[in-house]
C-alpha cells in the first residue's frame, strides 16, 4: 500500500472527531498516512478577537491571499500549530495512534522562498505590499517524514514554512500538500473541505463535478469554477497529477469516515 497524503481544510464545519477516528482505523490496518491541515476559519475568529482582524490581498491574478504582517503570523501560528494541530494529535493519540504534530518550521519540514513584496490589486490600481511573511513551498525534508513514518509516527503538518533564511512564512496548505505528495510519489492525494468537491455552480452542492481527467485539470472549465481559494486546490491537483501522484480527490470533511468515504471515489476524483 502506497502512502496517502490528507489535507484538512480550515474552514467552518470539519468534523475533526470523525476525521481522526477515520484515519486511526486506517493507519491500524496498515495504511500509512501523512496529514495536513489549515485552519483559515479559527484564525480570522481568534485574530477578530484579539483586536487584529484579518485582511486579505486580491492578486492581479484575481488570487487572495492573507496580508501575513508579523502580528498575524503570531497569531497564525498559535491557531494553526497551537489549537488546531493539538486537538487533531490529541484525537489520534485518543484513538491509539501515536501522532507527532509539526510545523513547516521544524526540522525545515516545509521550506521555500519568501515573498516580502506582494502585488495587489485596489481599486483597480496594482499597488505592492512590503513586509509580508508568506511564501510557497518549494522543497520538502523527505527524510525527517520518512524517519517518522518508518519508526511508526503519524506526521501531522501545518503552515507556517521555513524560509532560505530561517524565518517562519504563512504558506497555502493545499499546494504545500500537493508537494508533500509529489515529493513522496503518494498513491493519493486528498483535498478535504467543507464542500462535497468540486461544484460546477458554487455553491448548488448538487452540481458536483464526479470526474476530471488529470491532463484536463487545469483547463479553464475546471479552473473557471473554482472561486476564491478554491482555485488553490485545482492548482495543487495540477501540480499533484503531473508530478506523478496517482490521483487526487477533492472530497468532503463534514460527515463520518471522510478520508475512507473520499478513497472509495466519493468527492471529485481527478485522475
Ligand atoms: N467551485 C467550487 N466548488 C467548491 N467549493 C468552492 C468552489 N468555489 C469556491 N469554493 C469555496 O472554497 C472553499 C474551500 O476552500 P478553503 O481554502 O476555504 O478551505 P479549506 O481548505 O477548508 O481551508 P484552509 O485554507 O484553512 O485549509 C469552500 O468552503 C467554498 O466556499
Amino acid at each position: 500500500m502506497g502512502l496517502v497524503v490528507v489535507k484538512v481544510g480550515g474552514s467552518a464545519g470539519i468534523n475533526y472527531e470523525a476525521l481522526a477516528k477515520d484515519a486511526a482505523a486506517l493507519w491500524k490496518s496498515g495504511q500509512k498516512l501523512l496529514l495536513l491541515h489549515g485552519g483559515s476559519s479559527e484564525t480570522n475568529q481568534i485574530a477578530e478577537a484579539l483586536g487584529h482582524p484579518p485582511q486579505f490581498l486580491t492578486h492581479p491574478g484575481g488570487m487572495t491571499s492573507r496580508l501575513t504582517d508579523r502580528r498575524t503570523l503570531e497569531i497564525f501560528e498559535m491557531v494553526y500549530c497551537g489549537l488546531v494541530n493539538k486537538r487533531l494529535v490529541e484525537l489520534l493519540q485518543r484513538q491509539g495512534v501515536n501522532a507527532v504534530g509539526l510545523s513547516g518550521l521544524d526540522g525545515r519540514i516545509l521550506e521555500g522562498r519568501r515573498k516580502d513584496a506582494v502585488k495587489y490589486v485596489e481599486n483597480g490600481k496594482i499597488k505592492i505590499h512590503r513586509g509580508d511573511f508568506t511564501g510557497s513551498v518549494e522543497r520538502v525534508n523527505q527524510g525527517l517524514l520518512q524517519t517518522l513514518l518508518d519508526s511508526g509516527y503519524l506526521p501531522v503538518l501545518t503552515p507556517p514554512a521555513v524560509s532560505y533564511e530561517g524565518e517562519a512564512i504563512n504558506t497555502d496548505g493545499d499546494t504545500a500538500a500537493a508537494k508533500v505528495a509529489t515529493v513522496f510519489q503518494a498513491e493519493a492525494l486528498l483535498l478535504l473541505s467543507n464542500v462535497p468537491g468540486l461544484l460546477a455552480h458554487f455553491p448548488d452542492e448538487s452540481s458536483l463535478i464526479r470526474e476530471i481527467p488529470a491532463s484536463r485539470v487545469g483547463a479553464p472549465e475546471y479552473m473557471g469554477v473554482a472561486q476564491g481559494r478554491m482555485k488553490k486546490k485545482v492548482l495543487g491537483a495540477v501540480e499533484a497529477v503531473q508530478g506523478g501522484v496517482g490521483r487526487v480527490i477533492f472530497g468532503d470533511a463534514r460527515g463520518e469516515e471522510p478520508i475512507s468515504t473520499a478513497l472509495k471515489g466519493s468527492g471529485t476524483v481527478v485522475h
